[in-house]
């Protein structure tokens, strides 16, 4: 099948290049031409794992293309996906001006009936003005369809080439005949098509990332709460995860939810929930509440230096909003950074994908390391922001004798609290009682 991807980012590039290994002659177009110009000499853009071999891949076999040109890049395609930007606008709302400007533009290139695709997380109604915006120029057949992304950054591919369920929101059975041919090879395992009304498939996307959001804050509160009853969130969670009715997955709670999503997701299914005047109490906790969380372990770290951060370093692992990633949008390392730097102190962080990011954003305020231990050299504490794996089993010995003071603050509850203790660091975690060397000497 011919496939247009209109939109190069992570779920456009992902989107590309999966159906291109699926055998499809794809060609994805961006107005960004530097972009264009990297993966068309086969350099990719984004750090996604498994993701390079299959581009590479894909291009050798002439099945994935790259263009800034759209009347190019959609020439003959049956399906046009659109993995354009929707970022929060002024109120909150999605931003659909990136979707409505390709949708106008698209009318008057449209050759042939081509299935348009909404890719992008959008609001309620809008493959409705989709559908008007191409038709203001149109002059054949066509059909415009909603196809939420349920794919996790990190491991885009994998979830992407075996989703657990595709989910396609249209009435018109010529369409659904173009998506069950499309979607037909990532569905040999039996996960279903689930086709809806295009306006529910809209939805579904809004309410997924928002129940998500909603179950980690949940976590995180009940882990705030442990701490100030002596429990351990751990242990909650694995008690309650092993309830099928709640699952296992999704239940880790930490120093808040980050992403280019759950944040934008929330905060627009909140002005949808605002327009059809329904006070949605929830969605506005959720937001007060990760906002909070994100800088939680600050008031740890001050009390540890007597209330003065000034004059301090403090070593920061992770900055990525979650690991395998080097997207950094809204990731809580950014928060605390900006916390630390605020009081007086020094930072020196590491992560190993996503420090070009950061310092394009902040320069060189804070220094870049080479390793996580490059990261510790005269610092006189650790504040672990992110899980990398590379982070869970460190040179306890070598931290020691590097790091001025034994003390760990940890955001993702990464080490065991007496693995903590045997060691006589200092350790503050989420949700789990303090290790301190005076309660270790108690
Ligand atoms: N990042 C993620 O993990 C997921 C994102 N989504 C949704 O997918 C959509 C896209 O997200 P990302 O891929 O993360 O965004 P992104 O910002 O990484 O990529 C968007 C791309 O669109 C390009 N673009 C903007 N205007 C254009 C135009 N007129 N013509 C051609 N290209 C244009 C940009 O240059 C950029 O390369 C959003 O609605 C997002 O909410 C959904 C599921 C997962
Ligand atoms: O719409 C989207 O863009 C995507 O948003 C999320 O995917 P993503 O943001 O890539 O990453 P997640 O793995 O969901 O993690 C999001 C945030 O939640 C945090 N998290 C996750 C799980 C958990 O148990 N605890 C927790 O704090 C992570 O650290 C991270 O900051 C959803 O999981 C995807 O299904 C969805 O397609």
């Amino acid at each position: 099948m011919k496939v247009a991807v209109v939109g190069t980012g992570y779920v456009g590039l992902v989107t590309g290049t999966c159906f291109a290994e699926t055998g499809n002659s794809v060609t994805c177009v961006d107005i960004d031409a530097e972009k264009v110009k990297s993966l068309q000499n086969g350099k990719i853009t984004i750090y996604e794992p498994g993701l390079e071999a299959i581009f590479k891949h894909n291009i050798a076999q002439n099945r994935l293309k790259f263009t800034t040109n759209l009347a190019e890049g959609i020439k003959d395609a049956q399906v046009i996906f659109l993995a354009l930007p929707t970022p929060p606008g002024e109120d909150g709302s999605a931003d659909l001006k990136y979707i409505l400007k390709v949708a106008e533009d698209l009318g008057p290139l449209l050759e042939n009936y081509a299935v348009i695709v909404d890719k992008s997380t959008v609001p309620v109604g809008t493959a409705e003005l989709v559908r008007e915006r191409v038709a203001r120029a149109a002059t054949v057949d066509f059909d415009v369809v909603s196809n939420p992304e349920f794919l996790r950054e990190g491991v885009a591919v994998e979830d992407f080439m075996k989703p657990e369920r595709v989910v396609i929101g249209t009435k018109s059975d010529k369409a659904k005949k173009v998506m069950d041919k499309l979607y037909a090879p990532l569905l040999r395992q039996g996960n279903p098509m689930i086709y809806m009304e295009e306006r529910s498939a809209e939805m579904t996307k809004y309410a997924a990332n928002a129940f998500l959001a909603t179950k980690i804050t949940f976590m995180n509160e009940i882990a705030n709460l442990c701490e100030l009853a002596g429990a351990n969130v751990d242990d909650v969670r694995r008690g309650i995860g092993s309830d099928s009715r709640i699952g296992k997955r999704f239940l880790f709670a930490g120093i808040g939810y980050g992403g280019s999503c759950f944040p934008k997701d929330v905060q627009a299914l909140a002005k949808t929930s605002a327009d059809f005047n329904y006070d949605f109490k929830i969605l506005e906790s959720v937001m007060e509440v990760n906002y909070l969380q994100k800088t939680k372990l600050m008031p740890n770290i001050k009390q540890y230096f007597d209330g003065n951060l000034a004059g301090k370093t403090v070593a920061v692992w992770g900055l990525a909003f979650k690991p395998y990633t080097d997207d950094i949008r809204e990731a809580p390392a950014l928060e605390n950074i900006k916390a630390l730097t605020e009081a007086g102190a020094k930072v020196r962080a590491y992560d190993p994908e996503a420090m070009d990011n950061v310092r394009k954003l902040l320069g060189n305020s804070i220094y870049f390391a080479k390793d996580l231990y490059d990261a510790l050299e005269g610092a006189d504490a650790l504040l672990i922001v992110t899980e990398w794996p590379e982070f869970r089993t460190p040179d306890f010995e070598r931290i020691e004798t590097i790091l001025k003071n034994k003390v760990i603050f940890d955001g993702r509850n990464l080490f065991e609290l007496e693995q903590m203790q045997e060691l006589g660091f200092t350790y503050h975690s989420i949700g789990r009682p303090a290790v301190t060397v005076a309660a270790q000497n108690a």
